[in-house]
């Protein structure tokens, strides 16, 4: 896939994104932005922080994937990084997971470019050869707590209303096995059965409690905690932890690599449902009615 700056580029998932900006920051790292994915260089301390700004929720639209996407990528490819901080720029919304409208009323071939996208974000965050650490600074449902659970450190911020799970059997869906391996992986078997079944969404200390985040700290100091812990796993020589983050994650990626298409077509088969179509349909209805 082509990354030209300033140039658009036509990706390989059939999205048009548009222009980019690319300036100098302070310290003479060039800050790239896109529309949705906001990055902030800091060359000298060899960190980015990926700022999701996608509103009102930062819903994971095919567009906002693939720019995503396009920014891991860059980031992976340049040598100065060797950190991410995965971050909202939305108040109080991490992530609100999957953009519902991509799962509603599309057709075959749309679901399945969709969920390859999905799946390559999943790919990208989980096997990135740098230290990911995701500062939660909201809520965090489904597709929103995946993302937060491939980062090698979950800090979650102090409030009540920031609650974070996988959340799917309460749509009427199922998380799929490579959601719950990446689940089972983090807060161990048990705790994933009841998680999953029950589609819980832990507030703060209990999240903490079950291992689903391993720090909760006051909502200002989310940014300085995630700058401290990535320093910690900096201090790391990158060859060994590279080289142990592959030998903890592989297993897990291949299952999935190894069968991606037969999971794009399930996810097809299944989306395409009518009762499937209908449970979403109630689903995103009572959330727009929930204002009113
Ligand atoms: C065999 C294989 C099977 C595979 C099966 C499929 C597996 C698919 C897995 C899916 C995982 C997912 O990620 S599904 C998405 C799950 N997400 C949620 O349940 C979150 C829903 N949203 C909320 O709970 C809340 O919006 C919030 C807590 C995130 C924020 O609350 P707040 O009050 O601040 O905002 P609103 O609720 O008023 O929302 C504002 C606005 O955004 C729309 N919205 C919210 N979430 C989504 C979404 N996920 N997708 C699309 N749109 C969303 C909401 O409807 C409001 O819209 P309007 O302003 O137009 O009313």
């Amino acid at each position: 896939m082509a990354l030209l700056a300033g140039r658009t580029v036509l990706l390989r998932a059939g999205v048009r994104l548009g222009a980019e900006a690319a300036t100098r920051g302070g310290n003479g790292a060039r800050r790239f932005a896109s529309h949705r994915v906001l990055v902030e260089p800091d060359a000298a301390a060899g960190i980015a922080t990926i700022k999701l700004k996608n509103p009102p929720v930062n819903s994971l639209s095919l567009e906002f994937l693939t720019e995503l996407i396009i920014c891991l990528e860059k980031l992976e490819n340049d040598k100065t990084f060797r950190g991410i901080i995965l971050t909202s720029d939305c108040p109080g919304i991490f992530s609100a997971g999957l953009d519902l409208r991509e799962m509603c009323g599309k057709n075959p071939a749309h679901y399945a470019e969709y969920w390859r996208a999905v799946q390559e974000i999943w790919l990208k965050l989980y096997l990135s050869n740098m230290v990911l650490v995701a500062a939660i600074n909201g809520a965090s449902p489904a597709g929103g707590c995946l993302m937060a659970l491939t980062c090698d450190y979950r800090v979650l911020a102090d409030n009540p209303r920031y609650r974070i799970g996988l959340n799917e059997t309460l749509l009427g869906i199922i998380a799929p096995f490579w959601f719950k391996d990446n689940l089972v992986n983090t807060i161990g078997h048990r705790a994933a059965d009841r998680a999953l079944q029950l589609g819980l969404l832990f507030p703060p200390t209990e999240a903490l409690q079950v291992g689903m985040v391993d720090q909760v700290v006051p909502e200002d100091q989310i940014h300085s905690t995630a700058l401290s812990v990535m320093s910690q796993w900096l201090a790391i020589p990158d060859h060994a932890r590279q080289l142990t983050k592959s030998m903890m994650r592989k297993a897990t990626a291949d299952h999935l690599i190894k069968q991606r298409e037969a999971d794009i077509q399930n996810f097809v088969s299944f989306i395409s449902k009518d009762s499937i179509q209908k449970s979403l349909q109630v689903y995103l209805e009572k959330l727009k009615q929930k204002k009113h």
